[in-house]
């Protein structure tokens, strides 16, 4: 199974980045994981409607037919973290791949939430996209020490 996080804009901090780091080369023991950050999209007169959707057009270029869509979104659905665990088994046990989309400071595309499999909520509460980065590469490391069965998840 392959796993791939897509995310639009760069953390320039340095903050969260290794917590990323961390978490992406623990999950590399139970899947092939990958990173991929998109730059963002200025849009034409700087609006953040064009520039959502040249991101959207970026993200979407990535899917593939074997996988699974998974965009972020805080209106999307909340599931903790047993019920993600066995939405990633049931993706690998079907033979699917995921990717999971995280948008820019514009948020994402209607359009990328429409074509979603799963539009996924981490809170209600709106993060910076580079902290829903660490918070979701953490929930997936979670998810697949859930599916072996490992003692990470209390
Ligand atoms: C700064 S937020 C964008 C907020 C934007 N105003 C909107 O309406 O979507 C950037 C990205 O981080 C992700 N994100 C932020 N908070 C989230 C949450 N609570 N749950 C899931 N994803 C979230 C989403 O992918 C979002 O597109």
């Amino acid at each position: 199974m392959k796993v791939r996080l897509v995310s639009v804009g760069r953390d320039r901090s340095g903050l969260y980045e290794p917590a990323v780091q961390e978490y992406a080369s623990r999950l590399a023991h139970y899947t092939r994981f990958e990173l991929v950050e998109l730059p963002e999209a200025g849009g034409k007169k700087g609006k953040a409607t064009d520039a959502r959707a040249l991101e959207a057009d970026a993200l979407l270029a990535r899917r593939k037919p074997q996988d699974l869509l998974v965009a972020l979104d805080e209106r999307g659905k909340l599931l903790d973290s047993v019920e993600f665990s066995r939405y990633v088994g049931r993706a690998r046990d079907g033979a699917k791949d995921l990717l999971l989309v995280i948008g820019g400071d514009e948020g994402l595309d209607e359009r990328v939430r429409q074509s979603a499999d799963l539009v996924l909520s981490l809170s209600k509460m709106t993060l910076p996209h580079r902290l829903a980065r660490v918070v979701l590469v953490e929930q997936l490391y979670r998810a697949f020490t859930l599916l072996k069965g490992e003692p990470y998840h209390k």
